[in-house]
């Protein structure tokens, strides 16, 4: 059993949080922004890819992957399962499959470091095996809910041996090979959460159906057919799909090319439109449309992005988009469009602490369950760098004016896009923005730093 190459690991090491120092940094009013960049891979296919390299059978070929911590710890447990995982170049990897075998048990507890996608994700493949594992994770990883998976997981056959308080982190979870097929509805719209119970599923004899009310991110339904498994996905009521797996497929490894990742797009993007005179172009950006809510408001809010040569690269539609400075104006952002731009909201703040009028985000309860409490960090950073804004109930109201003085420091809370929003947010402000730790920003997008002062971006 190989491991992921050390090198990797090490880079991502000396980038992070792996010497636990918090990393303070300022973004500063900045001349336009002016380039063309690829930003780093997406963060859920990446994490998927190797997740199914872990199941299928043979040699699943990855070009593009995210070598950010939070997927090198999903690598890590996947060699640790009983895959063979290599690097074998810049965003290259390889991944061999335990096929029809199953998965190993590991033989220490898998740690998914900040990452909510990977260690859910995981527990879903694990469930439906005849493996023992431990599960845990950093600080902010150790807060957050699992039992929105560990409950229809459960239902499944799941066994949850050992817990801390609340079903949280640590845990060590039973799996079961005569896992029972369930048919489930989602009570939060959560990618995560469909994610773990149809990759438990896959252990499955028979159909397990998940019902969503709210469309999600369908990465993990793409990825299950591109690896060879029966699924039908159907449209449920007004926003919804109902989505079902055959149990029990045999998955066969298939290449992933990865797209870059929108969500990591947004950052230059909304640079680009708030610093003036600026014109960037970002290339190979997914355009999944169950990703694009924040182009589709922003756009609204008269924003200058060009779509440029959109096409379908590897079963996903990616597209090059050249973004201008451009004048924005506030918008209402209805709740059901969240789903579709739920990690985009801290920027979209930002975006809209310059817009002229009031930007209302709505139905943002799922933000307060991320890395940090996403609503109370975004709300306490604009009052730091003096925007005027409101939190009522689950909605943020926020309200732009032409000139942002900026301030600090902004408490990060151990959240990557906390940070990399209010360094964005410094670049057009008269004064610099400061936050206090800029280390998990490796966990998404460790070449974020270099990236945007390639763009003219003034950090430090
Ligand atoms: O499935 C995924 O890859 C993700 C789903 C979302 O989380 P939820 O499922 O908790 O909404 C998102 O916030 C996260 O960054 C990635
Ligand atoms: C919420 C996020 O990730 P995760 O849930 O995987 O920690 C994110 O990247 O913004």
């Amino acid at each position: 059993m190989a491991h992921p190459e050390p090198a990797t690991a090490g880079a991502a090491e000396a980038h992070g949080h792996g010497t636990g120092e918090a990393r303070p940094a300022t973004g500063r009013r900045s001349p336009a922004l002016s380039g063309r960049v690829r930003v780093p891979g997406d963060k859920s296919v990446s994490h998927r890819a190797l997740i199914f390299g872990l199941f299928a059978e043979g040699t699943t070929h990855i070009t593009g992957l995210l070598e950010g911590e939070d997927v090198l710890n999903t690598a890590k447990a996947c060699a640790a399962l009983g895959a063979c995982v290599t690097r074998t170049g810049e965003g290259a990897w390889e991944v061999t499959g335990t096929g029809g075998r199953g998965l190993a048990s590991p033989a220490a507890p898998l740690d998914f470091g900040n990452s909510g996608t990977g260690v859910r994700l995981m527990m879903g493949a694990v469930a439906g095996q005849h493996v023992i594992a431990g599960f845990d994770g950093d600080a902010s990883l150790r807060r957050r809910p699992m039992k929105r998976v560990l409950d229809p997981l459960a239902q499944m056959g799941v066994e949850v041996v050992a817990s801390a308080e609340g079903g949280r982190l640590p845990l060590t979870l039973k799996g079961s090979s005569a896992t029972k097929a369930i048919t489930y509805e989602t009570p939060v719209p959560s990618a995560q959460v469909k994610s773990a119970v149809l990759l438990a599923g896959l252990g499955a004899e028979g159909e397990t159906v998940v019902i969503e009310r709210e469309a999600t991110r369908d990465h993990t339904e793409r990825m299950l057919e591109h690896f060879g498994a029966e699924i039908s996905v159907e449209p449920h009521g007004a926003h919804g799909r109902r989505i079902t797996l055959k149990g029990r497929p045999h998955l066969v490894a298939a290449p992933v090319d990865v797209p870059a990742d929108p969500s990591s797009a947004a950052f230059p993007l909304v640079a680009a439109l708030i610093v003036p005179g600026s014109d960037v172009i970002l290339t190979d950006v997914m355009m999944n449309p169950l990703r694009t809510g924040l182009i589709t408001t922003l756009l609204e809010m008269g924003a200058d992005i060009t779509v440029v040569a959109e096409r379908t690269e590897g079963g996903e539609r990616v597209a090059d988009l050249r973004v201008r400075h451009s004048r924005l104006k506030g918008v209402e952002v209805p709740p059901e469009r969240a789903p579709a731009m739920i990690d985009e909201y801290p920027v979209l703040a930002v975006a809209a602490a310059f817009a002229e009028g009031t930007t209302a985000m709505r139905g943002l309860s799922e933000l307060r369950v991320k890395e940090s409490d996403r609503l109370a960090a975004v709300a306490a950073g604009l009052a730091a760098c003096g925007i005027a804004h409101e939190v009522k109930g689950d909605d943020l109201l926020v309200t732009g004016a032409a000139t942002v003085k900026g301030g600090g420091p902004v408490e990060t809370h151990m959240d990557h896009r906390i940070a990399m929003s209010f360094l964005v947010l410094g670049l057009a402000s008269t004064d610099g923005v400061s936050v206090d730790d800029v280390a998990f920003i490796a966990t998404s997008f460790p070449t974020f730093m270099p990236m945007m002062r390639g763009l003219g971006a003034v950090i430090d």
